[in-house]
Protein backbone atom coordinates (compact mmCIF):
# COMPACT_ATOMS: atom_id res chain seq x y z
CA UNK A 1 0.00 0.00 0.00
CA UNK A 2 3.03 2.70 0.66
CA UNK A 3 3.53 1.82 -2.74
CA UNK A 4 0.75 3.60 -3.98
CA UNK A 5 2.02 6.72 -5.40
CA UNK A 6 -1.15 8.57 -3.97
CA UNK A 7 0.37 7.73 -0.15
CA UNK A 8 3.65 9.14 -0.62
CA UNK A 9 4.36 12.50 0.55
CA UNK A 10 6.06 14.13 -2.71
CA UNK A 11 2.41 14.63 -3.66
CA UNK A 12 1.27 17.36 -1.42
CA UNK A 13 4.49 18.70 -1.95
CA UNK A 14 3.11 18.74 -5.18
CA UNK A 15 0.43 20.47 -4.26
CA UNK A 16 2.07 23.55 -2.17
CA UNK A 17 4.53 24.08 -5.37
CA UNK A 18 1.07 24.46 -7.16
CA UNK A 19 -0.66 26.85 -4.81
CA UNK A 20 3.35 28.89 -4.72
CA UNK A 21 3.29 28.86 -8.65
CA UNK A 22 -0.64 30.09 -8.90
CA UNK A 23 0.18 32.61 -6.23
CA UNK A 24 3.44 33.76 -7.86
CA UNK A 25 1.70 34.14 -11.13
CA UNK A 26 -1.37 36.40 -9.98
CA UNK A 27 1.03 38.38 -8.36
CA UNK A 28 3.45 38.91 -11.21
CA UNK A 29 -0.28 39.53 -13.27
CA UNK A 30 -1.44 42.01 -10.42
CA UNK A 31 2.03 43.31 -10.47
CA UNK A 32 1.89 43.68 -14.56
CA UNK A 33 -1.53 45.72 -13.94
CA UNK A 34 -0.35 47.90 -10.97
CA UNK A 35 2.87 48.49 -12.64
CA UNK A 36 1.09 49.72 -16.17
CA UNK A 37 -1.84 51.56 -14.11
CA UNK A 38 0.89 53.14 -12.01
CA UNK A 39 3.31 54.23 -15.01
CA UNK A 40 0.02 55.54 -16.51
CA UNK A 41 -0.65 57.99 -13.65
CA UNK A 42 3.37 58.28 -13.02
CA UNK A 43 3.41 60.16 -16.59
CA UNK A 44 0.41 62.27 -15.88
CA UNK A 45 1.81 63.20 -12.30
CA UNK A 46 5.23 63.63 -14.62
CA UNK A 47 3.37 65.65 -17.40
CA UNK A 48 0.89 67.63 -14.80
CA UNK A 49 3.97 68.67 -12.97
CA UNK A 50 5.85 69.84 -16.04
CA UNK A 51 2.68 71.88 -17.48
CA UNK A 52 2.76 73.87 -14.12
CA UNK A 53 6.06 74.42 -14.29
CA UNK A 54 5.85 75.30 -17.89
CA UNK A 55 2.98 78.16 -17.04
CA UNK A 56 5.23 79.47 -14.32
CA UNK A 57 7.97 79.90 -16.76
CA UNK A 58 5.87 81.26 -18.68
CA UNK A 59 4.35 83.70 -16.11
CA UNK A 60 7.88 84.94 -15.46
CA UNK A 61 8.45 85.54 -18.86
CA UNK A 62 5.55 87.86 -19.23
CA UNK A 63 6.32 89.11 -15.91
CA UNK A 64 9.77 90.52 -17.63
CA UNK A 65 7.90 91.56 -20.90
CA UNK A 66 5.52 93.64 -19.00
CA UNK A 67 8.81 95.17 -16.63
CA UNK A 68 10.54 95.59 -19.96
CA UNK A 69 7.46 97.51 -21.50
CA UNK A 70 6.43 99.03 -18.42
CA UNK A 71 10.30 100.30 -18.56
CA UNK A 72 9.85 102.09 -21.71
CA UNK A 73 7.38 105.06 -19.99
CA UNK A 74 10.33 106.25 -17.97
CA UNK A 75 12.68 105.74 -20.98
CA UNK A 76 10.03 107.80 -22.93
CA UNK A 77 9.59 110.48 -20.20
CA UNK A 78 13.86 111.52 -20.33
CA UNK A 79 13.96 111.32 -23.81
CA UNK A 80 11.41 113.53 -24.07
CA UNK A 81 12.20 115.87 -21.35
CA UNK A 82 15.13 118.77 -21.89
CA UNK A 83 18.05 119.33 -20.16
CA UNK A 84 18.79 118.89 -17.21
CA UNK A 85 17.04 116.30 -16.69
CA UNK A 86 14.58 115.98 -13.44
CA UNK A 87 15.74 114.04 -10.86
CA UNK A 88 12.38 112.37 -10.90
CA UNK A 89 12.42 110.81 -14.20
CA UNK A 90 15.53 109.66 -13.67
CA UNK A 91 14.35 108.18 -10.34
CA UNK A 92 11.57 106.50 -12.28
CA UNK A 93 13.69 104.58 -14.64
CA UNK A 94 15.69 103.56 -12.69
CA UNK A 95 13.48 101.93 -10.77
CA UNK A 96 11.75 100.64 -13.54
CA UNK A 97 14.83 99.20 -15.02
CA UNK A 98 15.69 97.55 -11.58
CA UNK A 99 12.29 95.79 -11.76
CA UNK A 100 13.14 94.60 -15.36
CA UNK A 101 16.47 93.42 -13.73
CA UNK A 102 14.90 91.80 -10.99
CA UNK A 103 12.54 89.80 -13.33
CA UNK A 104 14.66 88.31 -15.89
CA UNK A 105 17.05 87.65 -12.44
CA UNK A 106 13.43 85.63 -11.09
CA UNK A 107 13.08 83.86 -14.61
CA UNK A 108 16.68 82.68 -15.17
CA UNK A 109 16.75 81.51 -11.80
CA UNK A 110 13.86 79.18 -12.68
CA UNK A 111 15.97 77.81 -16.08
CA UNK A 112 18.44 75.18 -16.30
CA UNK A 113 21.80 77.06 -17.10
CA UNK A 114 22.79 76.01 -20.60
CA UNK A 115 19.22 75.69 -21.57
CA UNK A 116 18.60 77.18 -25.18
CA UNK A 117 15.94 79.11 -23.21
CA UNK A 118 19.13 80.58 -20.89
CA UNK A 119 21.31 81.49 -23.35
CA UNK A 120 18.39 83.35 -25.40
CA UNK A 121 17.53 85.56 -22.90
CA UNK A 122 21.20 86.27 -21.96
CA UNK A 123 20.97 87.55 -25.16
CA UNK A 124 17.77 89.35 -24.83
CA UNK A 125 19.44 91.41 -21.70
CA UNK A 126 21.95 92.19 -24.28
CA UNK A 127 19.70 93.89 -26.47
CA UNK A 128 18.32 95.46 -23.57
CA UNK A 129 21.32 96.95 -22.22
CA UNK A 130 22.06 98.17 -26.17
CA UNK A 131 18.59 99.91 -25.54
CA UNK A 132 19.40 101.71 -22.31
CA UNK A 133 22.82 102.86 -23.67
CA UNK A 134 21.08 104.16 -26.38
CA UNK A 135 18.37 105.95 -24.38
CA UNK A 136 20.46 107.58 -22.04
CA UNK A 137 22.83 108.75 -25.20
CA UNK A 138 19.56 110.42 -26.49
CA UNK A 139 18.60 112.09 -23.02
CA UNK A 140 22.13 113.38 -22.57
CA UNK A 141 21.61 115.38 -25.80
CA UNK A 142 20.19 118.87 -25.38
CA UNK A 143 16.41 118.38 -26.75
CA UNK A 144 16.74 120.21 -29.89
CA UNK A 145 19.48 118.15 -30.64
CA UNK A 146 17.82 114.38 -30.54
CA UNK A 147 16.70 113.57 -33.93
CA UNK A 148 13.16 112.38 -34.91
CA UNK A 149 15.02 109.27 -36.33
CA UNK A 150 17.26 108.07 -33.73
CA UNK A 151 14.02 108.89 -31.08
CA UNK A 152 12.21 106.11 -33.03
CA UNK A 153 14.93 103.73 -32.95
CA UNK A 154 15.51 104.02 -29.57
CA UNK A 155 12.08 103.46 -29.03
CA UNK A 156 11.95 100.63 -31.68
CA UNK A 157 14.93 98.95 -30.00
CA UNK A 158 12.92 98.63 -26.84
CA UNK A 159 10.38 97.14 -28.69
CA UNK A 160 12.82 94.65 -30.21
CA UNK A 161 13.19 93.39 -25.91
CA UNK A 162 9.83 92.84 -26.05
CA UNK A 163 10.03 90.89 -29.63
CA UNK A 164 12.50 88.80 -28.50
CA UNK A 165 11.07 87.56 -25.71
CA UNK A 166 8.02 86.10 -27.67
CA UNK A 167 9.82 82.97 -29.14
CA UNK A 168 10.42 82.20 -25.42
CA UNK A 169 7.04 82.56 -24.22
CA UNK A 170 5.90 80.42 -27.60
CA UNK A 171 8.32 77.82 -26.51
CA UNK A 172 7.02 78.07 -23.14
CA UNK A 173 3.33 77.56 -23.88
CA UNK A 174 4.27 74.90 -26.06
CA UNK A 175 5.80 72.77 -23.99
CA UNK A 176 2.77 73.45 -21.44
CA UNK A 177 0.79 72.40 -24.24
CA UNK A 178 2.13 69.01 -25.01
CA UNK A 179 2.20 68.03 -21.04
CA UNK A 180 -1.05 69.18 -20.13
CA UNK A 181 -3.60 70.08 -22.97
CA UNK A 182 -5.81 71.58 -20.88
CA UNK A 183 -3.78 74.55 -20.17
CA UNK A 184 -3.43 75.67 -23.71
CA UNK A 185 -6.83 77.46 -23.69
CA UNK A 186 -5.94 79.55 -20.87
CA UNK A 187 -2.25 80.50 -21.26
CA UNK A 188 -2.82 81.10 -25.27
CA UNK A 189 -5.26 83.71 -23.66
CA UNK A 190 -3.40 84.67 -21.24
CA UNK A 191 -0.80 85.12 -23.91
CA UNK A 192 -2.68 87.37 -26.10
CA UNK A 193 -4.01 89.74 -22.91
CA UNK A 194 -0.45 90.07 -22.48
CA UNK A 195 0.34 91.10 -26.24
CA UNK A 196 -2.77 93.23 -25.97
CA UNK A 197 -0.78 95.12 -23.09
CA UNK A 198 2.40 95.55 -25.22
CA UNK A 199 0.56 96.55 -28.58
CA UNK A 200 -1.07 99.23 -26.00
CA UNK A 201 1.90 100.21 -24.67
CA UNK A 202 3.29 100.71 -28.15
CA UNK A 203 0.65 102.78 -29.48
CA UNK A 204 1.04 105.31 -26.72
CA UNK A 205 4.60 105.34 -27.58
CA UNK A 206 3.85 106.56 -31.17
CA UNK A 207 2.80 109.54 -29.69
CA UNK A 208 5.88 110.49 -27.75
CA UNK A 209 8.01 111.75 -30.58
CA UNK A 210 5.03 113.93 -31.64
CA UNK A 211 4.16 114.69 -27.82
CA UNK A 212 7.93 115.78 -27.31
CA UNK A 213 7.85 118.41 -29.81
CA UNK A 214 4.38 119.50 -29.99
CA UNK A 215 4.52 118.95 -33.78
CA UNK A 216 2.41 116.63 -35.80
CA UNK A 217 2.31 112.71 -36.73
CA UNK A 218 4.37 111.63 -39.27
CA UNK A 219 2.57 109.59 -42.35
CA UNK A 220 4.69 106.74 -41.41
CA UNK A 221 3.61 107.20 -37.50
CA UNK A 222 -0.11 107.53 -38.14
CA UNK A 223 -0.21 104.50 -40.87
CA UNK A 224 1.47 102.74 -38.00
CA UNK A 225 -1.10 104.31 -35.21
CA UNK A 226 -3.95 102.69 -37.21
CA UNK A 227 -2.12 99.57 -37.64
CA UNK A 228 -1.79 99.04 -34.18
CA UNK A 229 -5.16 99.91 -33.12
CA UNK A 230 -6.08 97.59 -35.71
CA UNK A 231 -4.48 94.83 -34.64
CA UNK A 232 -5.53 95.46 -31.34
CA UNK A 233 -9.02 95.16 -32.14
CA UNK A 234 -8.19 91.80 -33.77
CA UNK A 235 -6.57 90.76 -30.81
CA UNK A 236 -9.36 91.92 -28.37
CA UNK A 237 -11.96 89.39 -30.67
CA UNK A 238 -9.42 86.51 -30.30
CA UNK A 239 -9.46 87.39 -26.60
CA UNK A 240 -13.58 87.46 -26.46
CA UNK A 241 -13.32 84.16 -28.76
CA UNK A 242 -10.97 82.13 -26.20
CA UNK A 243 -11.80 83.28 -23.25
CA UNK A 244 -15.85 82.54 -24.30
CA UNK A 245 -14.78 78.52 -24.04
CA UNK A 246 -12.98 78.40 -20.93
CA UNK A 247 -14.47 77.59 -17.86
CA UNK A 248 -15.83 81.14 -16.75
CA UNK A 249 -13.90 82.25 -12.69
CA UNK A 250 -15.21 85.49 -11.57
CA UNK A 251 -11.87 86.93 -11.85
CA UNK A 252 -11.31 86.46 -15.67
CA UNK A 253 -14.91 87.68 -16.22
CA UNK A 254 -14.31 90.38 -13.85
CA UNK A 255 -10.90 91.34 -15.61
CA UNK A 256 -12.59 90.47 -19.07
CA UNK A 257 -15.44 93.54 -18.09
CA UNK A 258 -12.85 95.92 -16.55
CA UNK A 259 -10.92 95.77 -19.61
CA UNK A 260 -14.01 96.27 -21.81
CA UNK A 261 -14.93 99.17 -20.02
CA UNK A 262 -11.58 101.02 -18.90
CA UNK A 263 -9.43 100.95 -22.30
CA UNK A 264 -11.97 100.15 -25.22
CA UNK A 265 -13.90 102.59 -23.63
CA UNK A 266 -12.51 105.36 -22.24
CA UNK A 267 -9.15 105.37 -23.24
CA UNK A 268 -9.92 104.57 -27.02
CA UNK A 269 -11.94 107.68 -27.05
CA UNK A 270 -8.66 109.64 -25.51
CA UNK A 271 -6.59 107.63 -28.24
CA UNK A 272 -9.03 109.01 -30.99
CA UNK A 273 -9.00 112.35 -29.60
CA UNK A 274 -5.13 112.62 -29.60
CA UNK A 275 -4.96 111.17 -32.98
CA UNK A 276 -6.97 114.04 -33.96
CA UNK A 277 -4.83 116.46 -32.51
CA UNK A 278 -1.99 115.25 -34.21
CA UNK A 279 -3.24 114.78 -37.41
CA UNK A 280 -4.29 118.52 -37.34
CA UNK A 281 -2.03 121.08 -36.03
CA UNK A 282 0.02 118.79 -33.57
CA UNK A 283 -1.08 121.18 -29.95
CA UNK A 284 -1.08 118.85 -27.99
CA UNK A 285 -2.38 119.74 -24.43
CA UNK A 286 -0.12 117.05 -22.68
CA UNK A 287 3.29 116.05 -22.95
CA UNK A 288 4.87 112.54 -22.78
CA UNK A 289 4.70 112.58 -18.91
CA UNK A 290 1.03 113.70 -18.63
CA UNK A 291 0.02 111.58 -21.62
CA UNK A 292 1.57 108.54 -19.57
CA UNK A 293 0.05 109.62 -16.72
CA UNK A 294 -3.55 109.22 -18.26
CA UNK A 295 -2.68 106.13 -20.53
CA UNK A 296 -0.65 103.54 -18.61
CA UNK A 297 -3.05 102.97 -15.75
CA UNK A 298 -5.71 101.97 -18.04
CA UNK A 299 -3.38 99.34 -19.76
CA UNK A 300 -3.37 97.88 -16.34
CA UNK A 301 -6.66 96.19 -16.81
CA UNK A 302 -4.61 93.90 -19.68
CA UNK A 303 -2.68 92.76 -17.05
CA UNK A 304 -5.32 92.06 -14.90
CA UNK A 305 -7.25 90.17 -17.01
CA UNK A 306 -3.25 88.29 -18.30
CA UNK A 307 -2.60 87.39 -14.59
CA UNK A 308 -6.38 86.21 -13.54
CA UNK A 309 -6.10 83.69 -17.06
CA UNK A 310 -2.24 82.98 -15.71
CA UNK A 311 -3.78 82.20 -12.42
CA UNK A 312 -6.57 79.74 -13.67
CA UNK A 313 -3.99 77.85 -15.67
CA UNK A 314 -2.22 77.78 -12.86
CA UNK A 315 -5.03 76.86 -10.36
CA UNK A 316 -5.93 73.43 -13.13
CA UNK A 317 -2.18 72.46 -13.51
CA UNK A 318 -2.60 72.34 -9.36
CA UNK A 319 -5.68 70.77 -9.82
CA UNK A 320 -4.66 68.25 -12.36
CA UNK A 321 -1.55 67.65 -10.20
CA UNK A 322 -3.15 66.47 -6.97
CA UNK A 323 -5.72 64.55 -9.34
CA UNK A 324 -2.79 62.44 -10.79
CA UNK A 325 -0.78 62.29 -7.08
CA UNK A 326 -3.68 61.09 -5.60
CA UNK A 327 -4.87 58.59 -8.34
CA UNK A 328 -1.24 57.42 -8.44
CA UNK A 329 -1.12 57.28 -4.66
CA UNK A 330 -4.62 54.94 -5.18
CA UNK A 331 -3.28 53.00 -7.64
CA UNK A 332 -0.20 52.46 -5.71
CA UNK A 333 -2.16 51.70 -2.55
CA UNK A 334 -4.61 49.18 -4.43
CA UNK A 335 -1.64 46.89 -6.35
CA UNK A 336 -0.15 46.66 -2.50
CA UNK A 337 -3.10 45.92 -1.02
CA UNK A 338 -4.39 43.37 -3.66
CA UNK A 339 -0.92 41.62 -2.86
CA UNK A 340 -1.02 41.79 0.83
CA UNK A 341 -4.01 39.85 0.19
CA UNK A 342 -2.86 37.10 -2.01
CA UNK A 343 0.33 36.81 0.15
CA UNK A 344 -2.47 36.46 2.73
CA UNK A 345 -5.00 33.61 0.53
CA UNK A 346 -1.76 31.74 0.02
CA UNK A 347 -0.82 31.92 3.26
CA UNK A 348 -4.06 30.60 5.02
CA UNK A 349 -4.61 28.42 2.15
CA UNK A 350 -1.33 26.84 2.88
CA UNK A 351 -2.27 26.90 7.02
CA UNK A 352 -5.97 25.92 6.57
CA UNK A 353 -5.53 23.13 3.54
CA UNK A 354 -1.83 22.55 2.31
CA UNK A 355 -0.15 22.07 5.13
CA UNK A 356 -2.47 19.78 6.44
CA UNK A 357 -3.36 17.99 3.95
CA UNK A 358 0.65 17.34 3.78
CA UNK A 359 0.69 16.06 7.13
CA UNK A 360 -2.49 13.60 6.49
CA UNK A 361 -1.00 12.43 3.59
CA UNK A 362 2.24 11.77 5.72
CA UNK A 363 0.34 10.22 8.32
CA UNK A 364 -1.73 7.54 5.84
CA UNK A 365 1.58 6.86 4.62
CA UNK A 366 2.73 6.03 7.89
CA UNK A 367 0.06 4.46 8.81
CA UNK A 368 -0.23 2.00 5.75
CA UNK A 369 3.84 1.38 6.46
CA UNK A 370 2.68 0.59 9.85
CA UNK A 371 4.32 3.02 11.39
CA UNK A 372 1.90 4.58 14.29
CA UNK A 373 3.96 6.53 16.72
CA UNK A 374 3.68 9.62 14.24
CA UNK A 375 1.27 11.92 16.14
CA UNK A 376 -1.97 13.52 13.69
CA UNK A 377 -1.49 17.16 14.30
CA UNK A 378 -3.92 19.37 16.26
CA UNK A 379 -6.41 21.18 13.93
CA UNK A 380 -8.81 23.34 15.92
CA UNK A 381 -11.03 24.56 12.95
CA UNK A 382 -14.48 22.76 12.95
CA UNK A 383 -13.89 22.25 8.30
CA UNK A 384 -13.67 19.23 6.23
CA UNK A 385 -9.28 19.30 6.94
CA UNK A 386 -10.52 19.19 11.05
CA UNK A 387 -12.81 16.64 10.79
CA UNK A 388 -10.39 14.57 8.17
CA UNK A 389 -7.34 15.16 10.63
CA UNK A 390 -9.65 13.71 13.75
CA UNK A 391 -10.87 10.85 11.83
CA UNK A 392 -7.46 9.99 11.31
CA UNK A 393 -6.70 10.18 14.78
CA UNK A 394 -9.18 7.80 16.17
CA UNK A 395 -7.86 5.62 12.63
CA UNK A 396 -4.28 5.83 14.23
CA UNK A 397 -5.68 4.59 17.58
CA UNK A 398 -7.95 2.09 16.54
CA UNK A 399 -4.92 0.94 14.73
CA UNK A 400 -2.80 1.06 17.55
CA UNK A 401 -5.04 -0.87 19.76
CA UNK A 402 -5.19 -3.29 16.89
CA UNK A 403 -1.28 -3.33 17.21
CA UNK A 404 -1.31 -4.02 20.44
CA UNK A 405 -4.02 -6.60 20.59
CA UNK A 406 -1.92 -8.34 17.41
CA UNK A 407 1.31 -8.46 19.34
CA UNK A 408 -0.44 -9.65 22.63
CA UNK A 409 -1.54 -12.65 20.68
CA UNK A 410 1.67 -13.48 18.82
CA UNK A 411 3.24 -12.96 22.19
CA UNK A 412 0.63 -15.86 23.24
CA UNK A 413 1.25 -17.90 20.16
CA UNK A 414 4.97 -17.30 21.46
CA UNK A 415 4.11 -18.43 24.79
CA UNK A 416 2.14 -21.65 23.87
CA UNK A 417 4.80 -22.93 21.20
CA UNK A 418 7.59 -22.98 23.87
CA UNK A 419 5.21 -24.51 25.72
CA UNK A 420 4.33 -26.91 24.00
CA UNK A 421 8.13 -27.34 23.29
CA UNK A 422 9.52 -27.26 26.84
CA UNK A 423 9.58 -29.45 29.72
CA UNK A 424 7.57 -27.25 32.52
CA UNK A 425 10.00 -29.03 35.55
CA UNK A 426 13.52 -28.13 34.26
CA UNK A 427 12.55 -25.37 31.59
CA UNK A 428 14.96 -27.71 29.02
CA UNK A 429 13.17 -28.81 25.73
CA UNK A 430 10.70 -31.44 26.02
CA UNK A 431 10.55 -34.78 23.47
CA UNK A 432 8.29 -32.54 20.97
CA UNK A 433 11.08 -29.88 21.42
CA UNK A 434 13.75 -31.56 20.95
CA UNK A 435 12.82 -33.72 17.84
CA UNK A 436 11.78 -30.53 15.71
CA UNK A 437 15.02 -28.55 16.32
CA UNK A 438 17.36 -31.16 16.36
CA UNK A 439 15.71 -33.21 12.97
CA UNK A 440 16.04 -29.62 11.50
CA UNK A 441 19.67 -28.89 12.66
CA UNK A 442 20.65 -31.88 11.10
CA UNK A 443 20.76 -31.61 7.56
CA UNK A 444 22.76 -28.00 7.90
CA UNK A 445 25.26 -29.67 9.54
CA UNK A 446 25.72 -32.40 7.27
CA UNK A 447 26.19 -30.01 4.89
CA UNK A 448 28.85 -28.15 6.29
CA UNK A 449 30.33 -31.47 7.25
CA UNK A 450 29.96 -31.18 10.83
CA UNK A 451 30.46 -34.26 13.55
CA UNK A 452 27.63 -35.14 15.48
CA UNK A 453 27.43 -36.67 18.27
CA UNK A 454 24.32 -37.59 20.71
CA UNK A 455 24.39 -38.36 24.60
CA UNK A 456 20.89 -40.21 26.23
CA UNK A 457 21.57 -39.82 30.34
CA UNK A 458 18.83 -41.89 33.00
CA UNK A 459 19.10 -40.98 36.29
CA UNK A 460 20.17 -44.38 38.37
CA UNK A 461 17.35 -45.43 40.63
CA UNK A 462 15.75 -42.81 40.76
CA UNK A 463 12.60 -45.16 41.76
CA UNK A 464 14.49 -45.22 44.80
CA UNK A 465 14.35 -41.30 45.15
CA UNK A 466 11.03 -40.91 44.57
CA UNK A 467 10.20 -43.91 47.11
CA UNK A 468 12.06 -42.89 49.83
CA UNK A 469 11.53 -39.28 49.51
CA UNK A 470 8.76 -38.55 47.93
CA UNK A 471 7.82 -36.80 44.39
CA UNK A 472 8.31 -33.94 45.35
CA UNK A 473 11.73 -34.41 46.43
CA UNK A 474 12.23 -36.63 42.88
CA UNK A 475 10.76 -33.39 40.98
CA UNK A 476 13.48 -31.04 42.96
CA UNK A 477 16.27 -33.32 41.79
CA UNK A 478 15.29 -33.76 37.99
CA UNK A 479 14.93 -29.84 38.18
CA UNK A 480 18.45 -29.89 39.87
CA UNK A 481 19.67 -31.77 36.80
CA UNK A 482 18.23 -29.55 34.37
CA UNK A 483 20.33 -26.85 35.97
CA UNK A 484 23.40 -29.42 36.22
CA UNK A 485 22.67 -29.90 31.97
CA UNK A 486 22.60 -25.84 31.68
CA UNK A 487 25.74 -25.56 33.68
CA UNK A 488 28.05 -28.37 31.87
CA UNK A 489 27.12 -28.54 28.29
CA UNK A 490 28.41 -26.49 25.61
CA UNK A 491 26.57 -23.52 23.85
CA UNK A 492 25.52 -25.06 20.80
CA UNK A 493 24.40 -28.23 22.51
CA UNK A 494 20.51 -29.43 22.32
CA UNK A 495 19.46 -30.45 25.66
CA UNK A 496 16.35 -31.88 26.28
CA UNK A 497 14.14 -33.77 28.90
CA UNK A 498 13.39 -36.38 27.07
CA UNK A 499 10.89 -38.26 28.87
CA UNK A 500 10.59 -38.99 32.71
CA UNK A 501 13.82 -39.12 34.51
CA UNK A 502 16.07 -38.94 30.55
CA UNK A 503 17.58 -36.65 29.44
CA UNK A 504 18.94 -35.73 25.45
CA UNK A 505 21.96 -34.39 24.11
CA UNK A 506 22.24 -33.05 20.64
CA UNK A 507 26.18 -32.01 20.08
CA UNK A 508 27.14 -30.42 16.78
CA UNK A 509 30.67 -30.48 16.25
CA UNK A 510 31.84 -33.23 18.32
CA UNK A 511 34.15 -36.34 17.54
CA UNK A 512 33.00 -39.70 19.37
CA UNK A 513 35.80 -38.68 21.41
CA UNK A 514 35.00 -35.31 22.42
CA UNK A 515 31.32 -36.39 23.29
CA UNK A 516 32.88 -39.20 25.86
CA UNK A 517 34.80 -36.53 27.58
CA UNK A 518 31.66 -34.12 27.60
CA UNK A 519 29.40 -37.25 29.25
CA UNK A 520 32.61 -37.93 31.40
CA UNK A 521 32.15 -34.23 32.78
CA UNK A 522 28.36 -34.14 32.92
CA UNK A 523 27.79 -37.44 34.92
CA UNK A 524 31.02 -35.86 37.28
CA UNK A 525 29.18 -32.72 37.42
CA UNK A 526 25.67 -34.61 38.50
CA UNK A 527 27.77 -36.80 40.82
CA UNK A 528 29.43 -33.71 42.99
CA UNK A 529 25.65 -32.55 42.94
CA UNK A 530 24.38 -32.14 47.02
CA UNK A 531 20.86 -31.09 46.07
CA UNK A 532 18.56 -29.40 48.45
CA UNK A 533 15.35 -30.62 48.31
CA UNK A 534 11.90 -29.30 50.19
CA UNK A 535 11.27 -31.21 53.53
CA UNK A 536 14.57 -33.15 53.35
CA UNK A 537 17.48 -31.87 55.26
CA UNK A 538 20.04 -33.63 54.19
CA UNK A 539 21.34 -33.33 50.47
CA UNK A 540 20.29 -36.04 48.41
CA UNK A 541 22.66 -37.21 45.55
CA UNK A 542 22.38 -38.75 42.97
CA UNK A 543 24.35 -40.41 39.42
CA UNK A 544 24.16 -41.00 36.21
CA UNK A 545 24.63 -43.73 33.17
CA UNK A 546 25.25 -41.83 29.93
CA UNK A 547 25.06 -43.67 26.56
CA UNK A 548 26.87 -41.62 23.40
CA UNK A 549 26.39 -42.35 20.18
CA UNK A 550 27.73 -40.78 16.83
CA UNK A 551 25.21 -39.86 13.44
CA UNK A 552 26.30 -41.46 10.57
CA UNK A 553 27.24 -39.64 7.60
CA UNK A 554 24.31 -37.71 6.13
CA UNK A 555 22.12 -39.35 8.63
CA UNK A 556 19.08 -37.36 9.28
CA UNK A 557 16.89 -39.73 11.45
CA UNK A 558 17.59 -38.52 15.09
CA UNK A 559 15.12 -41.56 16.69
CA UNK A 560 17.41 -43.60 15.21
CA UNK A 561 20.92 -42.05 16.89
CA UNK A 562 19.04 -41.95 20.19
CA UNK A 563 18.10 -45.54 19.74
CA UNK A 564 21.75 -46.24 19.01
CA UNK A 565 22.80 -43.58 22.48
CA UNK A 566 20.20 -45.30 24.20
CA UNK A 567 21.77 -48.88 23.52
CA UNK A 568 24.90 -47.28 24.94
CA UNK A 569 22.71 -46.45 28.39
CA UNK A 570 21.56 -49.77 28.45
CA UNK A 571 25.07 -51.32 28.48
CA UNK A 572 25.88 -48.31 31.23
CA UNK A 573 23.11 -49.54 33.16
CA UNK A 574 23.98 -53.41 32.92
CA UNK A 575 27.56 -52.50 33.97
CA UNK A 576 26.67 -51.08 36.84
CA UNK A 577 25.17 -47.67 36.44
CA UNK A 578 27.04 -44.23 37.11
CA UNK A 579 29.50 -44.63 33.92
CA UNK A 580 29.51 -43.61 29.94
CA UNK A 581 29.25 -45.93 27.80
CA UNK A 582 29.61 -45.53 23.86
CA UNK A 583 27.57 -47.22 21.20
CA UNK A 584 30.16 -49.88 19.03
CA UNK A 585 29.03 -50.09 15.67
CA UNK A 586 28.98 -53.81 14.78
CA UNK A 587 31.69 -55.72 12.97
CA UNK A 588 30.30 -56.41 9.23
CA UNK A 589 28.29 -59.37 9.67
CA UNK A 590 27.32 -58.81 13.03
CA UNK A 591 24.41 -58.20 14.48
CA UNK A 592 23.63 -54.61 15.96
CA UNK A 593 23.63 -54.75 19.81
CA UNK A 594 20.41 -53.14 20.10
N1 LIG B 1 9.28 -37.43 40.87
C1 LIG B 1 9.16 -37.82 39.61
N2 LIG B 1 9.37 -39.08 39.26
C2 LIG B 1 9.24 -39.48 37.98
C3 LIG B 1 8.91 -38.59 36.97
N3 LIG B 1 8.86 -39.32 35.76
C4 LIG B 1 9.17 -40.62 36.09
N4 LIG B 1 9.41 -40.71 37.40
C5 LIG B 1 9.78 -41.89 38.12
O1 LIG B 1 11.00 -42.37 37.70
C6 LIG B 1 11.08 -43.73 38.08
C7 LIG B 1 11.75 -44.57 37.05
O2 LIG B 1 12.08 -45.78 37.59
P1 LIG B 1 12.70 -46.94 36.80
O3 LIG B 1 12.31 -46.87 35.35
O4 LIG B 1 12.39 -48.17 37.43
O5 LIG B 1 14.24 -46.71 36.83
P2 LIG B 1 15.16 -46.52 38.12
O6 LIG B 1 14.52 -46.61 39.29
O7 LIG B 1 15.78 -45.09 37.85
O8 LIG B 1 16.23 -47.56 37.87
P3 LIG B 1 17.31 -47.56 36.82
O9 LIG B 1 16.95 -46.71 35.72
O10 LIG B 1 17.33 -48.98 36.34
O11 LIG B 1 18.53 -47.14 37.49
C8 LIG B 1 9.68 -44.17 38.30
O12 LIG B 1 9.47 -44.42 39.67
C9 LIG B 1 8.83 -42.97 37.84
O13 LIG B 1 7.67 -42.87 38.64
C10 LIG B 1 8.66 -37.25 37.33
O14 LIG B 1 8.33 -36.42 36.52
N5 LIG B 1 8.80 -36.94 38.64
Amino acid sequence: MSSDPACRPGRSLRLRSLLIGIGALISSLVLLLAAWVVRIEWTHLADSEAGLTRARRLQDVLRVAEMASRERGPANGVMGEDLPTPAGSLERLAQARERTDAAFDALHAQLPPGEDASRHLGDTRERLKAARAQVDRIAAKPAPQRRAGELRQAVSDMFEVIDDLAPVATRFTDEARQAAPELAGPLTAARRAADLRELAGRLGSLFTSALARRQVLGLDERLAIEHLRGRIEELRQQLQRSTSTLPATPQVAQAMALMQQRYFGDTQAFIAEQLRIGMSDGRFELDTSGFAARYVPDMDSFLLLRDALLEQALTQARAERDRAALRLSWAAAGAGLTLLLLVSVVVIVNRRVVQPLTDSTAIVSALAAGRLDQPVPQHGARDEVGDLLRALELLRQDSLERQALERERQNLIELLRDQSNTDFLTGLLNRRGFMALGGAQLPALHRRGAEIAVAVFDLDHFKLINDRHGHICGDAVLDAIGEACRQWCRRGDLVSRYGGEEFVILMPDCTVQGAWQQAERLRNGVASLRIEAPGHPAPIEVTISVGVATCRPGETDLARIISRADTALYAAKREGRNRVRVYQEPAPGERSPA
